[in-house]
């Protein structure tokens, strides 16, 4: 049977400056993939590691040059360079802090930032320093947040375990022992051919069994077989990019359109779909912003979130997606809300602060965006 498509809401494409003042919601984001280039400069001038540039502006560069390389695999490899200067206390502390102070400039009024802590023990932290100078920073960039008397920026933590190693069971136990003090979650992440999410079954079932949430990275260098594996027997709460479920959807030369039962089910349970367009086109998981499968999804009504994935390395941020979702695909205000109402519907947040977050921040803002547009 055929399913419906929706039309993108009636009114002008939001300019960039409406989009950067727009509310949003941030679910799908890498702390070590968010470094300001300069604090890589300073930090790695401290320990002594080497860096392709010592330029900031270069380094900046370097980044999103290395990291457009079509290849998941290559991307992943950058990472070396901003994982080797977060080795110590003080340095993610304030890299996490930088980290707030920057969302909050993008306009991001919720986000859940990501890392794996088995990165980050190099040097001697224990997993649980790692997460407390994490959750250090991001207190102190909250509360200067809030200085103004606004409500500020909420974040939490989601812990990584890297799915190609074998520690996912103590990082969930670790997110699990965190969840009171700023840990909203659980991830896999890392190259995905050859590293299915059922190997870190153990994990997953332990978080189910302590009613926790996680979601995985899956259905982005690789297909269905790795979504299936995510919702089916790990029991994803939502899925990190997800692009490739539109292998199982067909659209007819009429344009008419059917959804294979994964597809199916993934739309109809309401599985939030964690996209990250820049990083897509980056890693040839997509062709291009314009042919990015977010287009059709919308249209179809999944549960679609947009979000940055790696704001160092795809140079980009909340504003610049939603503004290159709007020139490809004439979104207006009322779409950018609808989708960060989505992302903040499926954060890992008690239901109550999700709704309150809803209700005294993004519609109120999103309301009087609209109405100064029409004034
Ligand atoms: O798009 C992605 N797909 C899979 N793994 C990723 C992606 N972006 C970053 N990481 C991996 O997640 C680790 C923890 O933050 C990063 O070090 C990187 O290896
Ligand atoms: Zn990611």
């Amino acid at each position: 049977m055929s399913v419906v498509l929706t039309e993108p809401s009636a009114g002008p494409p939001v300019t960039p400056e409406q989009a950067r003042l727009a509310p949003k919601v941030l679910l799908h984001d890498h702390l070590d993939g968010g470094l300001r280039p300069q604090t890589i400069v300073e930090l790695a001038a401290e320990i002594g590691h080497e860096l392709p540039e010592t330029d900031a502006e270069a380094l900046g560069a370097w980044f999103a040059r290395m990291a457009d390389s079509g290849s998941l695999v290559s991307y992943l490899e950058t990472f070396d360079h901003t994982v080797a200067v977060m080795q110590t206390g003080p340095a993610l502390t304030r890299i996490a802090r930088e980290c707030v102070e920057d969302l909050a400039a993008d306009g991001v009024v919720y986000a859940e930032v990501r890392y794996a802590p088995e990165q980050h023990v190099e040097n001697g932290l224990t997993l649980d320093e790692v997460v407390a100078a994490v959750q250090e920073g991001f207190e102190q960039g909250m509360e200067a947040s809030r200085s103004d008397g606004g409500p500020g920026i909420v974040l939490r933590q989601l812990l990584t375990a890297m799915r190609h190693q074998a520690r996912s069971r103590e990082i969930a136990e670790l997110s699990v022992a965190w969840r009171d003090r700023g840990v909203a979650g659980f991830d896999i992440a890392g190259a995905e051919a050859g590293y299915p999410p059922t190997r870190h079954l153990d994990a997953f079932e332990y978080l189910q069994r302590e009613n926790s949430h996680f979601t995985i990275h899956a259905g982005e260098a690789f297909g269905l077989p790795s979504i299936w594996e995510a919702i089916q027997w790990c029991g994803a709460d939502r899925l990190g990019h997800g692009v490739r479920i539109i292998d199982d959807i067909t659209v007819a030369d009429d344009g008419s359109v059917e959804l294979g039962r994964l597809a199916a089910y993934v739309r109809d349970n309401r599985i939030p779909l964690e996209m990250c367009p820049a990083s897509n086109v980056q890693t040839g998981a997509a062709t291009s912003i314009a042919e990015h499968p977010i287009g059709l999804l919308t249209r179809l009504r999944f549960r679609v979130t947009v979000n940055t994935d790696n704001r160092l390395m795809s140079s980009t941020s909340m504003t610049s997606e939603f503004t290159h979702l709007a020139e490809a695909f004439g979104y207006g205000l009322r779409d950018l809300e609808w989708f960060t109402v989505n992302a903040m519907k499926s954060a890992f947040l008690p239901f109550d602060e999700r709704l309150a977050i809803i209700a005294d921040v993004i519609k109120p803002r999103y309301a009087a965006l609209a109405g100064s547009d029409e004034a």
